[in-house]
């Protein structure tokens, strides 16, 4: 479902933050994502999101090439990932429930049909009590987990994941890599970007290592 072969990334006229990196991810698979800071996984995520171009190789998603497709066809493809940025990018003009009820919305559901799902949800990443609350209104950890209810709630073919649970407690980064895990189960692949190795342990899911922008291990 995902496919790069040497697959280079520079941004503007500065040097390859990213060199001859080819891996494959299958539907249904688990992998970290893992290395360094500055090594070069956020920049991974924004070219699997199709965010950033690569400057050579060639990158397969859903079976497309992405050279060769038409910037019209991105955000359909885009509309099958799941993202959760380092940032959040929560939209502060609207409410946690809004915010997370958003990629059903745009994918054009009826509010009746998902408005006990999207309750659920909240309860479970612990936003219950906060879902009429603004972002703006709301602490680190608490648009962390926004952030990946969002990200997980139309159950996207893919979820790329950059420090998902790097704002919260460990207890509730357990509970959270529960959603993720059951997220897997359920058929959603997942990339996993983290510097935390209790959660790798925790799930013993496969690592791609990146060092210095090379992927130096594929397990
Ligand atoms: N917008 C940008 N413009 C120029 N260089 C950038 C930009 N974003 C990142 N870089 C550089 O690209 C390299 C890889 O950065 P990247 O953010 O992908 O690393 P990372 O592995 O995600 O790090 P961290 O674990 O700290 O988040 C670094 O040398 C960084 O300085």
């Amino acid at each position: 479902m995902v496919r790069f072969e040497n697959v280079g990334m520079r941004y503007g006229m500065g040097p390859e933050v990213l060199r001859d990196v080819s891996f494959h991810l299958e539907p249904g698979s688990f992998h970290f994502l893992t290395g360094p800071s500055g090594a070069g996984k956020t920049s991974l995520l924004k070219l699997m999101f199709l965010a950033h171009k690569p400057s050579r190789g060639l990158i397969s998603m859903f079976g497309h090439d992405i050279a060769t497709t038409d910037r019209k066809d991105l955000p359909s493809l885009r509309r099958r990932i799941g993202i959760v940025f380092q940032e959040f990018r929560l939209l502060d003009h609207l409410t946690t429930y809004e915010n997370i009820a958003l990629p059903l919305k745009v994918a054009g559901r009826e509010e009746a049909s998902y408005r006990a799902d999207v309750r659920e949800l909240l309860a479970w990443v612990g936003l219950g009590e906060r879902m009429d609350a603004k972002p703006p209104t709301l602490s680190g950890g608490e648009k962390q987990r926004a952030a990946i209810a969002r990200a997980v709630v139309a159950q996207p073919e893919l979820l790329l994941a950059d420090e998902p649970t790097g704002s919260v407690d460990p207890e509730m980064g357990q509970r959270l890599m529960r959603l993720f895990v059951e997220l897997n189960r359920l058929g959603t692949s997942i990339l996993f970007a983290t510097h935390d190795h209790s959660l790798v342990e925790q799930v013993g899911a496969p690592v791609l290592l990146i060092q210095n922008g090379e992927l130096v291990y594929h397990g």
